[in-house]
């Protein structure tokens, strides 16, 4: 604020400002102005003198300089010209107030900003598990179907007769209704499938000889994994479908790979000349015999042009990729282990949450049946089968044609390959032949795969043969219930399950799917959590320390080292690469993976262990809230079972509780049930210490990972006991044995967990950080007060 020093104002116009009044007597009302010589003269203001014969002139704006003023009183009008340029200069507290404002808004806004729930959250559904507003718990609830959403076929008119009217919504939001050629066209995949699934090859199991439409199974019916239920619909099986083996569903039956001379390779692959090798690949002379002869073995028919290279290769180490870290010493240097994926008849396939589930499942068949015990309530969660990666991740992974090429260029062509431990002749085949498959792009990204269907199914038929008392009864909504979290490949999952065990009945049955469901996907609206681990840069901490490891960058340049690469790429293509090997070698099983081939053993342990890092501070041991979170599934388990064991075993409502779910809830529960713990937490410093870890989630959380829990009533002193199957592996708890826990036991491990379990706190630390909104409000209430008092 400026004062300046007017000559003559004139008595009038003094004595109304001492007065408090706008007005002269004549009701003249004062007026004062500024104009600004220059913009933005809205910020100036004129105020009349209050003391003495200063005329006052607020200046927001420290660009004006000069401004024109005028003061009309009645008949008395005076008017100037200000330079406001020295009082704004004298002033500096002026600049101050608009920053100080500026920067305040800005920290309420973004405080504002990091403190808002996400929208989702904001129903009433959001509410912490209790059971007294769950909607979801259908045995405490009167059977409201007001309270469903959208997706929720109790939202249906539901009963016998089946209401064609009601066709979409009555069994499943996307089946129509039970019409065997539009249910097996769609039930799979909501969205967008064709005829022939959503794949189609290489990843469409379906027999396409096979067409009966109400004897067809459109998943191969024929039993992977020998549990002996052969689909008694089956009889008409493809007669000419005898050599596809166990998991090559790639193969196009009607051979179609055929090249235009009729010439195809055992994968289809011809070259442009129609010659080919039993792989299908060609050099750049188009000839070659099974082994390409032709060249040396490692690629003795280099273009003998090829003068760019030096002894040492440079000139040759550019990479798109870019070139991290430090060039990798020596050139003709033995780095590498020799190995040769190929020919390993056990790969390692311990994938962390990639792995697939057919190297991880129990096969043993008779751990469940305990003498003089009947099961009579079965309980299981589930997340959901092999699926696609997320759309970035497919986005990344494409990009990795251009390092397949130029490794494909470094051994060719370049021979920068190490001495030791090049990839073997039969290794570098199957890189070579590997190209992006189409098929698998956005559109079905974060989908089920056709492999990920099977897990989920023939997993339903194993348990239905091993708990026959319970899961072969035919459907009624009061003895099974069915959730799946709203997402594709959940319910795809679900729907492959209940195919599993009802087959042709699939159609009668129904599951509940919410938004924010706080019983199978408590994380996704907690904002606790979200904030704690999920956001929180120290959840990846270690992580991260251990990829900065000796023994980690020793991997890295190993890897790349072997690939031809005389520089260490850029850290995310090991990672691509290691999250393409895992993915092609989940989706094909059968087959080798050719990214698989740039790890070894080692290498792949390494990376797992990486990964567990991650989990067990993103959902396992290493944050206490994981345990906390993860208690809504345990206490839904624990409290069916007591319900049934305080009525005696008699009347039990849910014989059969089946849900489908995600990587992280399973680990949160798997965390809350205390299994997988180590004595000591996994760091970035005890990779050699915990080679035996408990905390693996390779074999906790592949995909289709489920925990199963049995109640069984026995004819013995302990009336009731429970077995406890991970993965269909009795879990190893202390106290019980082999899995079986008298019901005793199982109280005094989880009761005191169940009925502690609420989710208030997710809330609670929300509402905490309301009232730090409200000072931080206040705050700035009182700086907007301040400025305009100075
Ligand atoms: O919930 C999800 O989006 C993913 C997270 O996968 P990652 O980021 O851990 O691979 O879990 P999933 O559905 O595979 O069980």
């Amino acid at each position: 604020m400026a004062n300046f020093h007017l000559d003559s104002i004139p008595p009038e116009i003094i004595s109304l400002a001492n007065s408090d009044t706008d007005e002269t007597d004549d009701g003249d009302v004062i007026e004062t102005v500024v104009d600004s010589a220059e913009d933005d003269a809205d910020d100036i203001s004129v105020e009349l003198p209050e003391r003495g014969n200063s005329l006052q002139c607020k200046a927001l704006n420290s660009k004006l300089h000069r401004g024109a003023w005028s003061l009309r009183a009645g008949p008395v009008y005076m008017s100037g010209v200000i330079d406001l340029h020295d009082a704004i200069k004298y002033y500096p507290f002026t600049t101050f107030r608009r920053y100080f404002i500026l920067l305040t808004l800005s920290v309420l806004g973004i405080s504002a900003q990091y403190n808002t729930p996400p929208s989702s959250d904001r129903d009433r559904t959001d509410q912490p598990y209790d059971r007294q507003n769950s909607q979801y718990d259908r045995s405490q609830q009167p059977y409201d179907r007001d309270r469903q959403n959208q997706y929720d076929r109790q939202n249906q008119p539901y009963g016998p007769p089946y209401d064609r009217q009601n066709q979409y919504g009555q069994y499943d939001r996307n089946n129509p209704p039970y019409d065997r050629n539009q249910y097996n066209q769609s039930q799979y995949g909501r969205y967008n499938q064709s005829q022939y699934g959503p794949q189609g090859p290489p990843y469409d199991s379906r027999d396409p000889y096979n067409r009966d439409q109400y004897n067809r199974d459109r998943f191969d019916n024929r039993d992977h994994y020998n549990v002996g239920n052969r689909d008694q619909y089956d009889r008409n099986r493809d007669q000419y479908d005898k050599n596809r083996d166990q998991y090559d569903r790639n193969r196009d039956p009607n051979d179609r790979n055929r090249d235009q001379y009729g010439n195809r390779d055992q994968y289809g692959n011809r070259d442009q000349y129609g010659n080919r090798d039993q792989y299908g690949n060609r050099d750049q002379y188009g000839n070659r015999d099974q082994y390409g002869n032709n060249r040396d073995q490692y690629g003795g028919n280099r273009d003998p042009n090829d003068r760019n290279r030096d002894q040492y290769y440079s000139g040759n180490r550019d990479s798109e990729f870019g070139q991290y870290g430090s060039p990798i010493s020596g050139t003709n240097d033995d780095c590498c282990q020799e190995y040769c994926y190929v020919k390993d008849e056990q790969p390692y396939s311990n994938f962390a949450t990639k792995t697939p589930y057919q190297i991880v499942f129990g096969k043993a068949s008779n751990q469940h049946t305990i003498p003089d015990c009947t099961p009579i309530q079965f309980w299981s969660i589930n997340r959901h089968g092999t699926r696609y990666p997320k759309a970035e991740t497919i986005q990344r992974l494409r990009q990795l044609n251009k390092i397949h090429a130029e490794v494909i260029r470094n051994y060719d062509e370049k021979r920068s390959f190490p001495d030791r431990g090049r990839f073997c002749p039969e290794d570098l085949d199957l890189f070579r032949r590997w190209r992006w498959n189409e098929t698998v792009n956005e559109r079905n990204a974060n989908g089920l795969t056709s492999q990920g269907i099977m897990d989920l199914k023939y997993l339903a038929r194993r348990y239905a043969s091993r708990f026959e008392e319970l899961m072969r009864e035919p459907y009624s909504e009061n003895l099974y219930s069915f959730q799946y979290t709203d997402s594709d490949r959940t319910h795809d999952s679900y729907q492959a399950y209940i195919e599993g065990l009802f087959k042709e009945k699939a159609y009668q049955v129904h599951a509940n799917v919410f938004n924010n469901d706080r019983l199978i996907t408590p994380t996704k609206s907690c904002r606790a959590w979200i904030r704690q681990v999920a956001e929180n840069p120290q959840t990846m901490d270690q992580y991260r320390r251990f990829k900065r490891k000796q023994e980690y960058q020793q991997m890295a340049r190993d890897v790349f080292r072997r690939l031809g690469f005389r520089y260490t790429l850029n850290e995310s293509v090991l990672d691509d690469m290691y999250d393409l090997c895992r993915f092609e070698k989940a989706w094909n099983l059968g087959q080798p993976s050719p990214w698989c081939i740039v790890f070894n053993k080692e290498q792949l342990k390494l990376l797992e262990y990486a990964e567990d890092l991650k989990y067990y501070y993103k959902a396992g041991y290493g944050n206490d809230i994981n345990r906390q979170i993860g208690c809504p599934p345990l206490k839904d388990l624990y409290e069916k079972f007591e319900r049934t064991v305080n009525a005696g075993g008699s009347n039990v409502q849910n014989k059969v509780t089946v849900f489908f779910t995600h990587s992280i809830t399973i680990q949160t529960f798997l965390t809350a049930m205390g299994i997988g713990k180590d004595y000591q937490p996994l760091t970035a410093d005890n990779y050699f210490q915990q080679q035996r870890r408990q905390w693996r989630t390779s074999t906790l959380d592949p995909f289709a990972s489920n925990l199963a829990a049995v109640l069984y009533q026995c004819r013995s002193n302990e009336r009731f006991r429970v077995m406890f199957f991970l993965n269909e592996v009795p879990v190893n708890y202390p106290d019980c044995s082999v899995g079986l826990c008298n019901w005793s036991t199982v109280q005094a491990k989880l009761r005191s967990a169940a009925e502690n379990c609420n989710l208030e706190f997710c809330d609670r630390s929300a509402s905490g950080n309301l009232q730090h909104n409200y000072v931080i409000y206040l705050i700035g209430l009182i700086a907007i007060f301040i400025n305009y008092r100075l």
